[in-house]
């Protein structure tokens, strides 16, 4: 074993957390070290939302391109998976390697291999073949994120993970999807674009459990309309593997045949790998337990990101925004974190997105719930889009206080409608303002 190395700050985990942490306390002239035992960069460019965004860039051209199919365009666009799976690939394959380049030519110190800890200060960095390393700091940030959750039928070991969909070099004609959430959505409207024969097994009885119903109950519509099959209440009992395809035989007896079966059934966190215990860090099976300031039990040991367990979304911004706060509170301007209004975005075909108060139960709590059909409007008569919608609510001052928004532009427009709750803008304060016409944001005002 190499000799110890003196930190004033160690970090471990390389994602979005991670990093934003690293450099920021690099910059304010603390001694860093970030250590990561896979992929510099972590989970949202390597294997979650940016090679995910890269397969839907083409899965939107071929929308738009069918939207206005027999009305000015000609002809049929069907997406190349070998090609598409390429690019992606041309994206990911420099992240790792630039990430790790970006913290040289900063001269933020970084150690690969995985982390445990042998005692609240100091951490044993552990790889294969190599002379694990003693690192040693006054303090600690946690950002290791998480990983896929398991499931335990028999033949589970048939199935594959989000990061290994993300990289399937082909597509079979029949792709089953076990989950109703994020990834399982956004993973069928992928496929299903894809010319995939698509069907998603939900153990329950809906889809997005934190959404509006109603909402929802829009995007099914969507979601059936591309040809997406959807089981409810289901479970898988049993996958075989019989020639070259799996055979999933369902809870209610059915089996269903596919070349790929796809396990989007959350996330678990990665801290039941870093021995917590020796470093006095209580934890759950959600993550690691945090105070308002993102402290552990340890008041020396912070967490942040997707593995800290806080009641906010688990998404990049977040995280970066969590590991800005313990940067504040390691250089000693200590206050308890408060959240802006957050957006968050399932990108399907169309994308639903949500922020602030939850519109489904917006009006029982005393809100004005505006229920919006926006299909007819500009934008989406444009682009022939066959449905958009947005429900708001605005509170008794006329204030924006929380939107739930299904449309192809559900992720630009989420923005502008978080900037307005967050800044408290009413109608009166948006028609004072210029946007460029016609546009998605000038359609703003109309909504309060
Ligand atoms: C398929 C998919 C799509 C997604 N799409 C979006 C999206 O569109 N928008 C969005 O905002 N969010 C999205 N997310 C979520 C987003 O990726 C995460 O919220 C974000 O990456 C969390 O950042 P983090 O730094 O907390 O953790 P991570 O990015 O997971 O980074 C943690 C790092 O810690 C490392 N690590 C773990 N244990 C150890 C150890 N013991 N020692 C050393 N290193 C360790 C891991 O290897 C990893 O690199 C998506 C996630 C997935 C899976
Ligand atoms: N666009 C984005 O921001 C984005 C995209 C993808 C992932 N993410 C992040 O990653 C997380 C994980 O995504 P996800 O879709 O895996 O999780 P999720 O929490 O969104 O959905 C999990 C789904 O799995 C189902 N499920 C849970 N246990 C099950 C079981 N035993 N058997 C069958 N089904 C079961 C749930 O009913 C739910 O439908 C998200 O919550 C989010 O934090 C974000």
């Amino acid at each position: 074993m190499s000799e110890t190395e003196q930190y004033d700050v160690a970090i471990i985990g390389a994602g979005p957390a991670g990093l934003a942490a690293a450099h920021q306390l690099h910059d304010a002239g603390k001694k860093v070290v970030i250590i990561e035992k896979y992929l510099w960069g972590g989970t949202c460019p390597n294997y979650g939302c940016d090679p995910k965004k890269i397969l839907l860039g083409a899965v939107e051209a071929k929308e738009y391109a069918d939207f206005l199919t027999g009305t000015g365009i000609d002809g049929k666009v069907t997406i190349n998976w070998t090609d598409l799976m390429a690019r992606k690939n041309q994206y990911t394959d420099g992240i790792s390697q630039g990430t790790e380049q970006s913290l040289v030519t900063s001269g933020v110190d970084h150690l690969a291999g995985k982390a445990t800890f042998i005692d609240e200060h100091t951490a044993v960095v552990s790889q294969d073949n190599q002379v694990a390393v003693h690192v040693t700091a006054t303090d600690w940030i946690v950002a290791v994120g998480q990983r896929p959750a398991e499931l335990t039928f028999p033949g589970v070991e048939l199935t594959i993970d989000s990061e290994q969909f993300l990289s399937l070099p082909s597509l079979p004609d029949e792709v089953v999807i076990i989950g109703g959430g994020f990834v399982a959505i956004e993973f069928a409207t992928i496929a299903a674009a894809a010319g995939a024969n698509v069907t998603l097994l939900v153990h329950s009885d809906q889809l997005l459990r934190s959404f509006d119903d109603e909402m929802v109950d829009s995007l099914m519509d969507q979601l059936d309309d591309r040809g997406i099959h959807m089981y409810f209440d289901t479970e898988v009992t049993e996958l075989k593997a019989v020639d070259d395809q799996f055979e999933a035989t369902l809870s209610f007896g059915n089996t269903l045949t596919a070349g790929v079966v796809v396990r989007a059934v959350g996330r678990v966190g990665n801290h039941d790998t870093l021995a917590l215990d020796q470093a006095q860090v209580q934890f759950r099976d959600e993550g690691i337990l945090v105070d308002r300031y993102l402290r552990t039990s340890n008041a020396h040991i912070y967490a942040v990101g997707d593995v800290a367990y806080s009641p906010v979304p688990k998404i990049t911004p977040v995280a970066s925004y969590e590991a800005h706060h313990v940067v504040q509170e390691i250089l000693g301007t200590s206050h308890p974190i408060t959240y802006p209004a957050m957006p968050v975005v399932v990108y399907g075909t169309p994308k639903l997105a949500k922020v602030g108060v939850q519109t489904g139960t917006a009006a029982q709590n005393g809100y004005t719930v505006k229920d919006i059909d926006m299909t007819s409007w500009y934008t989406a008569y444009r682009q022939g889009e066959p449905a958009s919608r947005i429900r708001v609510a605005i509170d008794q001052a006329g204030r924006l206080v929380g939107a739930t928004v299904m449309s192809s532009h559900a992720d630009e427009l989420i923005n502008y409608l978080t900037t307005a709750i967050n800044q408290g803008l009413t109608q009166e304060t948006v028609t004072q303002q210029l946007f460029a016409y016609p546009s998605v944001a000038s359609d703003l005002s109309y909504f309060f």
